[in-house]
């Protein structure tokens, strides 16, 4: 099949489009990839939304205008792809993710905002959409759902292989030599550090790790953010992406200065991908790096340092670390199409492997 995947990620920084042939299993021909940046004044309404979901309806007239915006973007990233699909796979934003925690009876819950309809008949398209709420409501984790995309994409690489996102989010997708996935959120990545780098400087993230390398990793944060519960919890799990707002908070990182603070976040979030380690079976031959974050000096350093293993952006596969995502939903979308699982009791917890995503057609 011929796919667009669309991504609107946790760090609300645009929306990433790919054009992939794929039967949903074996990837083919990959064509265009391109990102939209939002401009800042949807970008500062959709991190106020993230922040407002938790009390907001769905009729909101501020989360529908924000909706309508976002749609339009993810139309004009399709028309400029320019190629045409049998089937979008269309994310949406993320705006509140609350899985089921284990060992609590709550019932879990996952939003992503994003108007499928409207995609579908403003382009002509087909689009797959609803990727995560099927497998919440089987008492998954909802997330991720890229690790099956992974293991396609490294059929060939050698075995154990670890592919990390170093998004707003991090996750890690762990590849056996059989074929095995074990699959989780590690931690906080850019998501805290962008905040940071607004709250201080009036810039969107920190450009080339600038700040991060001018500054001082805080001993007592550090010390503090190591107890955190959720770095010993064994997967399956995954992260809302202000999950860790509180405890960076409790543990005192608002008091830093703007350049310690910036290196004990990047320090943080190589920690808990090291701290992630110790749930894989066996170690990995190398860790691949997809996602903004590669492109951070400092926390590519501090990788290196947490990890004992070889740690590369996954441009050395031959990969796009910028388009993966989008690629991997325009995989996805053609799985929601056959029909065949997006999650796995290795990736989300699902109690088995599970088919998901719900599919719009352009004359509805
Ligand atoms: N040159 C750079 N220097 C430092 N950081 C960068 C650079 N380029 C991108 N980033 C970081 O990467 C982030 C964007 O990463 P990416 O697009 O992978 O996130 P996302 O897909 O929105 O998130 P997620 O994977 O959690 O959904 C930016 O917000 C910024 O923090
Ligand atoms: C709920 C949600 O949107 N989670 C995102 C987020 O961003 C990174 C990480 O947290 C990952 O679990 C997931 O996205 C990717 C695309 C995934 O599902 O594989």
């Amino acid at each position: 099949m011929r796919t667009i995947g669309l991504m609107s990620g946790t760090s609300l920084d645009g929306v990433d489009a790919a054009w992939v042939e794929t039967d949903g299993e074996a990837i083919g021909r990959l064509g265009p990839v391109l990102t939209l940046p939002y401009d800042p004044s949807l970008r500062r309404d959709l991190r106020q939304l993230l922040d407002r979901a938790p009390e907001m309806s769905p009729e909101d007239p501020f989360l529908q205008g924000c909706v309508a915006r976002l749609t339009d973007r993810h139309v004009e990233a399709v028309r400029a792809i320019g190629w045409p699909a049998d089937v979008i796979g269309f994310h949406g934003q993320t705006i509140l993710h609350r899985p089921a925690r284990p060992g609590t009876n709550a019932a879990g819950f996952t939003w992503q905002v994003g108007d499928a309809q409207r995609l579908a008949r403003e382009t002509g398209m087909t689009v797959a959409h609803d990727f995560r709420s099927a497998d919440v409501a089987a008492g998954g984790q909802g997330a991720p759902l890229v690790p099956v995309v992974h293991a396609a994409m490294a059929r060939d690489l050698p075995k154990p292989l670890a592919v990390l996102n170093l998004g707003g989010v991090a996750n890690v997708t762990w590849i056996g030599a059989d074929g095995t996935l074990v699959a989780f959120d590690t931690g906080p990545a850019n998501g805290p550090l962008d905040d940071w780098l607004r709250l201080h400087t009036g810039e969107a993230f920190d450009r080339d790790g600038r700040l991060a390398l001018a500054g001082q990793v805080d001993g007592g944060v550090m010390a503090h953010m190591l107890d955190h519960p959720w770095l010993l919890a064994p997967p399956p799990k995954s992260l809302d992406r202000l999950d860790f707002d509180r405890a960076l908070r409790e543990a005192g990182a608002g008091a830093l200065s703007p350049a310690d603070g910036a290196a004990t976040l990047v320090a943080f979030a190589a920690v808990c991908v090291a701290a992630a380690a110790r749930h894989f079976p066996e170690p990995p031959v190398q860790w691949l790096v997809a996602g903004g974050g590669r492109r951070n000096p400092a926390m590519m350093r501090a990788l290196g340092a947490a990890l004992a293993e070889p740690v590369r952006a996954v441009e050395v596969a031959g990969w796009n670390g910028d388009a993966l995502e989008a690629q991997a939903f325009g995989v996805l979308a053609a799985r929601v199409w056959r029909g065949l699982p997006l999650t796995f009791p290795g990736t989300t917890g699902a109690p088995y492997p599970l088919p998901g995503g719900r599919l719009v057609g352009s004359l509805l």
